[in-house]
């Protein structure tokens, strides 16, 4: 079917059927990321004994407030304009499907704004809503459904999943093509891996790299810190970043002094799930901080009875970072403009 679909379009696509995936990646020129490829073996590769561009990794007064909302809204209008086109040269529109087991009241809320999110863009999307105590089989059938359906170019499973699940085994189940969550093993080993391209990177460490570049954010030859270790964010973060040339460190809930090894960061991502765990006297001034923590804590003055908290102090952290994303409002958004985009690449992939 997809052989069929290619050659279908191929008549329209003429120039574009000859292009690689990484061609294709260049040409949408949304993301400010380049393709991880080119970081192994740049084009203008730049001596060490050059001097670095300049950045305020130094002692500061103020603080930079970076906004994710912004600068997502910034891709998503990029991608409503690169639906459109494909639209108008092939008649089709990217598909995203989620599955949404159980009625986890976080869980319905992120799939509700990713269902929100694919609306604004023109991108279709699909929900199937599974009960709390339904079989592997049910979410292995709409799965192979959604595999086979040639309208939908990414399938994601909101996790978590309910205990009973084996998640590994429902997430394997998911086309590799239509994985745009990149939890799938071999897209994390491609990532880990020095002149591998992945197909798709995890949303939320993407998002996170955009925002450092977008703000003007030096990685190279900078110390990073990734407080969590968790395959969807901790892990394809660290990955990411030494992909960037970046000296990482990992922190995890076994490490030892973290707040000695947080110090010496240049870069910080946050993402254990503990609400203000990294405190001001944790930061080296000047260091850059992306929180990715979304901790819901009680408050019966805000509308629903509780606020979002980040694992990063934001207040103490002002004043002694030189640029920090906020909670919420930061890495949230960027996760579903990423989403977005793997989507839209996926769609492309098979079009081209
Ligand atoms: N904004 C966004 O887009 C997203 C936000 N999130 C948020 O990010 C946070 C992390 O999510 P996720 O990775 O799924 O969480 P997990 O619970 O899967 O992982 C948490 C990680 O943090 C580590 N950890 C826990 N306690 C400590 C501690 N005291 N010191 C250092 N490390 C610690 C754990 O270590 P160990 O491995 O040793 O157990 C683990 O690796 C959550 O608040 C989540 O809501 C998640 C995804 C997207
Ligand atoms: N298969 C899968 N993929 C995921 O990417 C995935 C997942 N499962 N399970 C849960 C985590 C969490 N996550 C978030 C996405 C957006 C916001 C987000 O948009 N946050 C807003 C606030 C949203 C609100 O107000 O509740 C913000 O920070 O501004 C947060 C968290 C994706 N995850």
């Amino acid at each position: 079917m997809l052989f069929i679909a290619r050659k279908a379009l191929a008549s329209v696509h003429s120039k574009a059927s000859r292009l690689t995936a990484r061609e294709v990646h260049c040409l949408s020129s949304i993301l400010l990321s380049p393709p991880l490829v080119s970081l192994d073996f740049p084009e203008n590769w730049t001596p060490h004994s050059d001097p670095p561009p300049p950045v305020s990794f130094e002692s500061v007064q103020k603080t930079l407030v970076i906004d994710g909302k912004v600068i997502a809204e910034e891709i998503r209008t990029k991608i409503v304009n690169e639906v459109c086109k494909m639209k108008k040269a092939v008649g089709k529109v990217p598909g995203l499907a989620v599955v949404l087991v159980g009625q986890q009241r976080d869980s319905q809320t992120y799939v509700r704004n990713k269902i929100i999110a694919c609306e604004e863009t023109g991108i279709k999307s699909v929900l199937a809503e599974l009960p709390e105590d339904c079989t592997e089989e049910q979410i292995i059938r709409v799965l192979t459904k959604f595999n086979e359906d040639t309208s939908i170019h990414g399938v994601l499973v909101q996790l978590p999943l309910p205990q009973h699940l084996d998640e590994v085994k429902i997430l394997n189940m998911v086309r590799l093509e239509k994985d745009v969550d990149g939890f799938h093993p071999l897209h994390m080993g491609n990532l880990a891996m020095r002149g591998r391209e992945p197909l798709f990177v995890s949303c939320t460490p993407k998002g996170c790299v955009e925002l450092l570049i977008r703000s003007g954010v030096e990685i190279a030859g900078k110390n990073a810190v990734v407080i969590g270790r968790s395959n969807i964010v901790g892990l394809p973060m660290s990955l990411l970043l030494q992909r960037h040339d970046a000296t990482v460190s990992t922190v995890h809930a076994f490490s030892k002094d973290p707040e000695h090894i947080t110090r010496e960061a240049d870069i910080v991502v946050a993402a254990a799930g503990i609400p203000n765990l990294v405190r001001g006297s944790w930061l080296k001034p000047g260091a850059v901080v992306i929180d990715v923590g979304t901790c819901p804590v009680e408050d019966s003055s805000c509308e629903h009875g509780y606020r979002l908290v980040g694992d990063v102090c934001y207040e103490e952290a002002l004043g002694v970072a030189s640029a920090i994303t906020p909670v919420p409002g930061g890495v949230g958004p960027m996760t579903i403009a990423m989403l977005l985009c793997n989507t839209l690449d996926a769609a492309k992939r098979i079009s081209f």
